[in-house]
């Protein structure tokens, strides 16, 4: 008997293998494209860390040294058990419009014309919608800056695993020599409390605007777990691009191993394309905004 999946009037839709195939072949071109973009870019120009400005090296070395273990359970406790702000996602991305990331070494450019940048790229490729909302939205969780965090060091910046080994991957790994949790007998070893192979979500991934702001979109938004995936990853730049913690993957990671990857492109290399215009492009998003959320969503 074919499979079957129950829908949410009740009854039961069988799922052929024809219409599996289908999916997985429409899918598949999702990614397989993803690299159109990026083909006429000089690679080689971005993430220069060695090259990259004090401002930037005093980042990663204050980052490095405070996201303990410690730290994350504290400041996730924190977060479920406070209210921030209640608007709509247009109103957040104009609020982030002030905040100058610290961490990065591509862009001066404000936030709001870098997730316009992002969207747009994806957009021009013609990727689904889902994913220029992805795009648009992606770094919405900076919001955090203004939310109370202690600095930028818990709001923007790659990201990591603590609560195991610190990987070489890193950048700057030698600045983890000032972060207890390198000394600590548990946390330093490979796999230190994680069992190998349970899965990224079981994973405590050092705090920032990716995570938060998964959680936000988890609950208030219709966007698939691909584009959650996104969101949630993007900074997990050992993982996605250095192959870093494969340990304690799952299987399910490998699907949003692909998904991240298809997304950093738009992400990284938008940045050098011309700024965009907001106040041209607003009716265009607004109306992509609104098939996926709310319209004022709880931050
Ligand atoms: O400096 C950047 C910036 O903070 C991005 O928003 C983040 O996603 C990257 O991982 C980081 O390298
Ligand atoms: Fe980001
Ligand atoms: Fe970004």
């Amino acid at each position: 008997m074919a499979p079957t999946c129950a829908m949410r009037d009740g009854h039961n839709l069988e799922i052929t293998s024809d219409a599996v195939d289908t999916v997985n072949a429409i899918k598949g071109k999702i990614w397989d494209a993803a690299s159109e973009f990026d083909a006429g870019k000089d690679k080689s120009k971005f993430r220069q860390y060695v090259d990259a400005c004090d401002r930037v090296k005093a980042f990663y070395a204050e980052q490095h040294a405070k996201q303990t273990v410690e730290y994350n359970i504290k400041v996730r406790v924190e977060f479920r058990n406070k209210k921030r702000a209640r608007m709509s996602v247009w109103d957040a991305m104009e609020m982030l419009d002030t905040l100058v990331d610290e961490s990065d070494p591509d862009t001066d450019l404000s936030q709001i014309e870098h997730l316009l940048q992002t969207a747009e790229a994806i957009r021009r490729d013609g990727k689904p919608e889902w994913m220029q909302v992805v795009g648009l939205t992606h770094d919405l969780g900076k919001l955090l800056h203004f939310f109370g965090s202690e600095g930028q060091w818990d709001v923007v910046g790659d990201t990591f695993v603590v609560g195991c080994k610190f990987s070489d991957k890193n950048i700057y790994p030698e600045t983890f020599a000032a972060n207890p949790d390198s000394y600590d007998p548990i946390y330093s070893t490979e796999n230190g409390v994680y069992k190998p192979g349970c899965g990224l979500d079981n994973v405590m991934l050092s705090w920032g605007h990716d995570e938060y702001l998964y959680h936000v979109f988890k609950t208030q938004s219709t966007l698939p777990e691909e584009g959650l995936a996104m969101i949630r990853y993007h900074s997990f730049y050992p993982w996605h691009r250095e192959g870093a913690y494969a340990h304690l993957m799952d299987s399910r990671d490998h699907k949003y191993l692909a998904a991240v990857r298809a997304f950093n492109p738009y992400d990284l290399y938008s940045k050098s394309d011309s700024p965009p215009k907001p106040s041209e492009l607003k009716p265009y998003y607004q109306k992509l905004i609104s098939k996926f959320f709310p319209e004022e969503l709880d931050w």
